[in-house]
């Protein structure tokens, strides 16, 4: 099998398009953790049909494609632990455990800048389905502006179905940020370079996706990482009246699942708002 490519290009209309478009194409070129790295993104895609630009340098904008040994049927999970996978890279955690001190250390040298003891994890979080948030904003604001949006994940399935191109934008020092409850990596002592944390999210990958204890029980590695889980929500669906109730827990599919006033419901695609937290 090939080695994985990262290719950096200083702009891009959507990094998640050029690599659906390439790796289609060619195949052989583009296996399993090979991905595109722009500089700056112009016409770029989040979900639910929304955009997703990036100033040049204060965001890392990047497209990796997926090509899982497995079938088809079973790849259900595998945007959240992609999510899992994205949130250990960003948090500077060792890619292969959890952080003791001499990974600590490694994590920080990896990370290639400065990682506070309180950022390596407790604070960085998944909100379902595909968000990183971290949990640092002003206390004194309403529970939903407490959970700050540093950063979001696009799965799309490459068109002959034989893999998924994973798009990953996150706000780095300096993003300017669109909307009060986004936020950075840097807020929470988290300073590094997009080549960086790409290369790193690549080898947490690697390792996520390739360990048996995780895919094999998926929901005990994902859910003590979804900030989501016994909070009261709303799910706004792409189609149909929004569910509200509270987030029990993570389906066999990892669906949310939802305890409403007519019993629990399995969500499978949406947009979720925090009403309140735990
Ligand atoms: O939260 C979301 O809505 C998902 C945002 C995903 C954005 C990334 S940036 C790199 C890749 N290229 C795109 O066009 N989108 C994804």
């Amino acid at each position: 099998m090939n080695q994985p490519y990262l290719r950096i290009v200083e702009s891009t209309g959507s990094t998640n398009a050029d690599l659906l478009q390439a790796a289609t194409a060619e195949p052989e070129a583009w296996p399993h953790l090979s991905g595109i790295l722009a500089r700056h993104q112009r016409g770029g895609r989040g979900r639910t049909g929304r955009s997703w630009d990036t100033d040049a340098h204060t965001a890392l904008t990047f497209s990796v494609v997926l090509r899982p040994d497995r079938p088809r049927e079973q790849w259900s999970w595998l945007p959240l632990l992609a999510g899992v996978a994205v949130l250990r890279a960003a948090a500077g955690q060792p890619v292969a455990g959890e952080p003791d001190e001499a990974g600590k250390e490694q994590a920080v040298a990896a990370v290639g800048g400065t990682v506070t003891d309180a950022a390596l994890g407790s604070r960085l979080a998944l909100k379902w389905p595909n968000d990183l948030v971290h949990t640092d904003g002003a206390q004194d604001l309403p529970d939903w502006h407490r959970l700050r949006k540093v950063g979001g994940l696009l799965a799309e399935v490459l068109p002959d179905g034989t893999g998924v191109v994973l798009g990953i934008g996150v706000n780095l020092a300096g993003a300017s940020l669109p909307v009060p409850w986004a936020g950075t990596l840097a807020e929470v002592g988290i300073e590094t370079d997009a080549q960086t944390l790409a290369e790193r999210i690549v080898a947490s990958l690697a390792h996520v996706l390739a360990d048996p204890a995780i895919t094999t029980d998926p929901r005990s590695a994902v859910g003590p990482h979804v900030v989501t889980l016994g909070t009261q929500v709303r799910v706004d669906l792409p189609t149909g009246p929004a569910v509200h109730g509270e987030a029990t827990g993570l389906a066999d599919d990892g669906a949310l699942v939802v305890r409403t006033g007519d019993g629990a419901r399995h969500v499978h695609a949406g947009d979720v708002a925090h009403v309140r937290l735990g």
